[in-house]
C-alpha cells in the first residue's frame, strides 16, 4: 500500500546544495519542504570530499606555516604531521563513525547534526531513494510524495572509473577512500592531473606515502588554470619525492586477489600497473587512486518518466530550472555546470528565491533570480602546498572567447609575503578586458592567497572600472598589497 504526502517542495538529494535550496525555497514563508536523501544528510561535501579533504590538509599547512619562521622553526622539528593526529582530525570534522558502528545500521558518519538544522529550518528529512514518477511527483519506497510547487533535484555526482582493462576489477580507491583513508599505503598511482588528484597526492606525502607516482594524461597539472599555477604545484610535489609522469595515462592493471574491504582501506594486494604514453613502463603498487573527473547523479533518478535522457547532466536555463517542465529545478554537481560546493550552494539560493517568487506570483524580473555567476565568475581554492585560488577567465580562456585582453602578472614580493616567511614564493596575474577596463580573471599561487580571491571575486562580478579599483586601498602589511604591483602594471 502506497502512502501518499503532499509538500510545497520536494528535493531529490540532501547534500549541501539540496539543503540550501529546500531552505530557501520556504524561508519566512508557510511552505513546507522535505528533502529525500539514501545515505547522508550533508552528501559528499561533509563526508567524503570538501571537508575530510580539507582536514587531511590542515596540519601540513600548519606544520609548513611554523617552519618558514625561525622561533617556530626550532619548536617544530618534524617535517611531516604525526599520521594519526591527522585522521583523528579528519574525524572529528567529519564525524566518522567507528568501526563498531554496525549497531547503527552500518552508518559511517554522524549526520544527526544535519538533520537537527533540517528539522530546525521546518525542512522534514526522508531516508531512501527518490525517483520521479510523473509531474511533480517523487516515490520513495512505498511512498508517494507530492510536490504542490517545485521539484529540485540535486543528487550531485560520483567519481567516474574509466573502462581500463582490469581497473574496475582491481577495485582501486576513488576520493571517497582517499579522504577517508584508515590504511596508509607504501606504494601509490594517482591516476589524474586535476584538483582532486593534486590534492590527494599532497596529504598522501604527508601522511607518509613514499612511492607516489601520477599518471597525468595531459602535459600539465589543473588544466583549466593558469599554466604557472599547475607548474608550481608539480615543482612542490617533485621537491617532496613524487614522479609526476605526463602524457600519460594506465594501459591496464593486474589484480589477482582484489577484496572489497571497505573505504580507506587497501582493497587487496598488490597490483601491477602498466602505463602507456610518455612516461611508459610498469609499476608494482599498494593501492591505485583513480581521480579521473567525476560524473552526474542522473542514471537512477526516474528522469525517463518525464521523457529525458537519463545520461549526463540535467541541464538548466539561468533560473536553473529545467527547459519545458517550469516546476523542475536542478541544481549543483548534477546539472553540470561548476562542480563546486559554494556554486552549487549559489545556484540552490537563486532556486529556492525563483521557487519563492513563482509560488508567490512575482515576475522573475531581478538579478538575484538569474545565476549568472555561473558563467563569468567561478571562484576555486585548491588547497595544495603552495595553495592556488583562481577566479574568472584565464588568459587563454578569455583569448578563446575572442576578447582582447591586457594581462599583468608577477612574484608575490610584498612585506606581508616577506613577514610570512624570508622564503616565502609565490606568483600572481589578473587578465583585464582591455576594452572595457575591468578585470575578468585573477589568479593567485603561494602560502595564505586562498583568502585574496574573494576581492578579485567583487571586482569581478561588480566589473570595477580599474581606475576605480586603483583607489582600493590593501593594508599594510599584508600579501593583499601584491594588488598594487599588478595595477601599477596596468595603469
Ligand atoms: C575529494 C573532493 C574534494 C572536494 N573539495 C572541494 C572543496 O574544497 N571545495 C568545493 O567547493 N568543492 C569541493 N569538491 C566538490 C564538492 O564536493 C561538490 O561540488 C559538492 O559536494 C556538490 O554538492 P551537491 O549537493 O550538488 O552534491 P553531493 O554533495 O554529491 O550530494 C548529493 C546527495 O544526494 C544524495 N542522492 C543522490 N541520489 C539520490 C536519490 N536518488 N535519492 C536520494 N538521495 C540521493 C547523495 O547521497 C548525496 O547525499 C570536492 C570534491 C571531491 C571529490
Ligand atoms: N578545492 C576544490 O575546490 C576542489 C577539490 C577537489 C575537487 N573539486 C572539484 O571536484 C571535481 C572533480 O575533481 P577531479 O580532480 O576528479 O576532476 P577534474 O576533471 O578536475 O580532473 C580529472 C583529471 O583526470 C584526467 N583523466 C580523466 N580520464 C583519464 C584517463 N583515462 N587517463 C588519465 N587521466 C585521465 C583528466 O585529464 C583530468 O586532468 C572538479 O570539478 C573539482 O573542481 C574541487
Amino acid at each position: 500500500m502506497v502512502g501518499e504526502t503532499s509538500y510545497d517542495v520536494v528535493v531529490i538529494g540532501g547534500g549541501p546544495v539540496g539543503e540550501n535550496a529546500a531552505d530557501y525555497a520556504i524561508r519566512g514563508s508557510d511552505r513546507t519542504a522535505a528533502i529525500v536523501e539514501h545515505e547522508l544528510l550533508g552528501g559528499e561535501c561533509s563526508y567524503w570530499a570538501c571537508m575530510p579533504s580539507k582536514a587531511l590538509l590542515g596540519p601540513g599547512n600548519a606544520l609548513g606555516e611554523a617552519r618558514s619562521l625561525g622561533g617556530s622553526r626550532e619548536r617544530a622539528s618534524a617535517s611531516n604531521p604525526e599520521p594519526s593526529g591527522v585522521l583523528e582530525w579528519r574525524d572529528t570534522v567529519t564525524g566518522r563513525l567507528d568501526d563498531s558502528s554496525a549497531h547503527r545500521g552500518g552508518a559511517t558518519h554522524d549526520d544527526a547534526g544535519q538533520v537537527r538544522w533540517a528539522n530546525g529550518a521546518g525542512i522534514e528529512v526522508i531516508r531512501g531513494h527518490g525517483r520521479l514518477v510523473g509531474e511533480k511527483q517523487v516515490r520513495v519506497g512505498d511512498q508517494l510524495l507530492t510536490a504542490r510547487e517545485a521539484v529540485v533535484i540535486a543528487t550531485g555526482s560520483t567519481a567516474s572509473v574509466p573502462p581500463i582493462p582490469g581497473l574496475r576489477e582491481a577495485l582501486p580507491w576513488t576520493s571517497r577512500d582517499a579522504t577517508n583513508i584508515l590504511e596508509i599505503p607504501e606504494r601509490v598511482v594517482v591516476l589524474g592531473g586535476g584538483v582532486v588528484a593534486c590534492e590527494a597526492a599532497t596529504w598522501l606525502l604527508d601522511l607518509g606515502v613514499r612511492g607516489l607516482v601520477m599518471a597525468i594524461r595531459g602535459d600539465r597539472l589543473l588544466p583549466r588554470m593558469e599554466p604557472f599555477a599547475g607548474e608550481r604545484v608539480a615543482d612542490a610535489l617533485r621537491a617532496r619525492g613524487a614522479d609526476l609522469r605526463f602524457g600519460t595515462t594506465i594501459e591496464a592493471v593486474d589484480r589477482p586477489d582484489a577484496t572489497g574491504s571497505g573505504y580507506g582501506r587497501l582493497h587487496g594486494g598488490p597490483a601491477v600497473v602498466r602505463l602507456t604514453g610518455d612516461g611508459a613502463g610498469e609499476l608494482t603498487v599498494d593501492e591505485i587512486l583513480v581521480a579521473a573527473g567525476r560524473s552526474p547523479a542522473t542514471t537512477d533518478v526516474g528522469l525517463d518518466a518525464l521523457g529525458l535522457t537519463a545520461e549526463g547532466p540535467l541541464g538548466v536555463d539561468d533560473h536553473l530550472t529545467v527547459p519545458g517542465h517550469p516546476w523542475l529545478y536542478s541544481v549543483g554537481d548534477v546539472n553540470g555546470r561548476n562542480a563546486l560546493t559554494h556554486m552549487g550552494k549559489y545556484q540552490a539560493r537563486v532556486a529556492g528565491d525563483v521557487i519563492a517568487a513563482r509560488a508567490e506570483g512575482r515576475e522573475l524580473d531581478d538579478i538575484r533570480y538569474v545565476a549568472g555567476s555561473d558563467h563569468a565568475a567561478v571562484p576555486q581554492v585548491v588547497f595544495t602546498r603552495p595553495e592556488i585560488s583562481s577566479v574568472g577567465l584565464t588568459r587563454e580562456q578569455a583569448a578563446d572567447a575572442g576578447i582582447d585582453v591586457r594581462v599583468a602578472e608577477g612574484e608575490i614580493s610584498v612585506a606581508g609575503s616577506y613577514l610570512l616567511g624570508p622564503d616565502y614564493s609565490g606568483y600572481a596575474s589578473v587578465v583585464v578586458d582591455a576594452t572595457r577596463d575591468v578585470l575578468l580573471g585573477a589568479t593567485f599561487v603561494g602560502p595564505q592567497t586562498g583568502e585574496l580571491v574573494h576581492s578579485a571575486t567583487v571586482a569581478i562580478v561588480g566589473e570595477v572600472p580599474l581606475a576605480r579599483l586603483w583607489h582600493a586601498v590593501p593594508s599594510y602589511p599584508t600579501v593583499s598589497e601584491v594588488w598594487l604591483r599588478l595595477l601599477d602594471q596596468l595603469r
